[in-house]
């Protein structure tokens, strides 16, 4: 980051100089405003501190002696002695960005650190540039790099299209006229009705050379989020940008946070399967589907044998961990089922589409399977009960019957299964 200070006084350059450089901005200096045109031809600096007083102009002359592009290219900010008041609407009529007092020194520091802050905070991102004008894609490509961002190019409407539905971009820059048979209108709507929701949402610069509100109407109505005429200074162009990223990396901070909370709601910290809440939520949609389309629908209720001998004999942490692993062993075998922990050591799966006999096998399985597992280094087994959907169930009834067929496992011995008696062949072979 680059400044100059354009002051006849060395002592003053001193003091502007050492502001500066405490936000570790590089300093160059010119005692008058000739020496400062000078040094600004085919230099950039990112800001312009100069003094209103000069033996040869004012300050405000200077800034108009000043090339168009430096003009709009840097942050300028005149300092004046005194009764800036004098000269700040003129000052600000000419494009200055803002007028200091010498007398008032700490707003001036105010406004060089929040400048240097925002400066320093590059964004991030992938942006799309479709401008068929190799010039000012070149011009705008280097802005873009300047503040951090990844920039791809593009010319014709059909290409971007392509692109953007084979990449992710954060950003879509969008001139209206472009070199193939579609317009910037062709990229809009493209995005816009893409079937890909996130895609869908890009934000949207529309930029055109023709400044006029039918044009900016438009390509607004048609989807875009902002738009930059080519006239404007490219310091507006990055602001634009930079609003535009911020705004969408905002919302997918959202996005991202509201998800995390969805999961934290839905799942049991320890075990990572659903909890309780979750099956209040799902219930009632599973007893109707099975309703609906006459599939079986079983359930299993299984619960972690002398689970309480576990937690006196080796600690409350060890059943953890046993709870825990036994939650990723329900994860994996029944991967492509609904799984719950319902209670402290209790877990329950749904099996749709599944018959009767399948569940019990299914069930069978996964207790042979626990007890091979040695969870913790200890022997522990399950025992479970299993039910099936019948015609006009509600789901505490269904769930009702296979609690109490995982109560007779619990008392035929534990490490077993146990079919709901209530089952007749019929169900059964279902
Ligand atoms: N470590 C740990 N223990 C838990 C947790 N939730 C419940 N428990 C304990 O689990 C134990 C369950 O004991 P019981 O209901 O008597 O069942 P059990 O010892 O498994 O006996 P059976 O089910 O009849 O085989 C209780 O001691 C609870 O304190 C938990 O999150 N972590």
């Amino acid at each position: 980051m680059k400044a100059l200070i354009v002051d006849s006084s060395k002592s003053t350059r001193k003091i502007l100089s050492s502001l500066l450089k405490k936000y570790e901005i590089e300093v160059e200096e010119a005692a008058s405003p000739l020496q400062a045109i000078e040094l600004l031809d085919g230099q950039h600096v990112d800001l312009l501190l100069f003094s209103y007083h000069h033996k040869s102009m004012n300050g405000i002359e200077f800034f108009k002696a000043l090339p168009p592009k430096t003009r709009s290219s840097c942050v300028s900010l005149l300092v004046a002695s005194n009764a800036i008041h004098q000269i700040a609407h003129e000052s600000i009529e000419v494009g200055i960005t803002a007028c200091f007092s010498k007398l008032n020194i700490s707003s001036l520091d105010t406004f060089i650190q929040n400048f240097a802050q925002a400066k320093r905070n590059k964004l991030q991102g992938r942006v799309l540039l479709i401008e068929d004008s190799p010039s000012l894609s070149q011009v705008y490509g280097e802005r873009l790099a300047s503040i951090g961002l990844d920039c791809e190019f593009c010319v014709d409407a059909e290409g971007a299209i392509q692109r953007i539905s084979d990449n992710t971009y954060d950003l879509v820059i969008t001139d209206f006229s472009l070199a193939g048979i579609g317009d910037g209108f062709s990229v809009i709507s493209a995005i816009r009705n893409s079937h890909d929701a996130a895609k869908s949402r890009i934000p949207i610069l529309a930029i055109s050379g023709l400044n006029s509100p039918a044009r900016r109407t438009q390509l607004l109505l048609n989807g875009a989020n902002d738009f930059y005429s080519k006239d404007s200074s490219l310091e507006e162009f990055e602001i634009r940008v930079k609003h535009l990223l911020e705004s969408y990396q905002l919302l997918l901070t959202y996005e991202m946070q509201y998800q995390t909370m969805q999961s934290l709601a839905t799942h049991d910290a320890l075990t990572k399967l659903y909890n309780r809440h979750y099956l209040r939520d799902v219930q009632q949609q599973v007893i109707s589907e099975a309703y609906m389309s006459s599939k079986p629908l079983a359930l299993i209720v299984a619960d972690v044998d002398f689970f309480k001998q576990i937690n006196d004999t080796y600690g409350h942490k060890i059943g953890d961990e046993v709870l825990a692993a036994a939650g990723a062993l329900f994860a994996n075998f029944f991967a492509n089922e609904l799984c719950f922990r319902i209670g402290g050591e209790e877990f329950l799966v749904i099996l749709k589409n599944t018959t009767t006999l399948a569940a019990s096998q299914y069930a069978q399985g996964f207790c042979d399977y626990f007890a091979n597992q040695h969870l913790s280094g200890l022997n522990v087994t399950i025992s479970a009960g299993v039910a099936s959907y019948e015609y006009g169930d509600d789901f505490e009834h269904l769930f009702a019957r296979a609690d109490d067929a995982l109560s007779k496992a619990k008392l035929s011995g534990r490490n077993q299964v146990v079919l709901d008696q209530s089952l007749n062949m019929l169900s059964l072979m279902a």
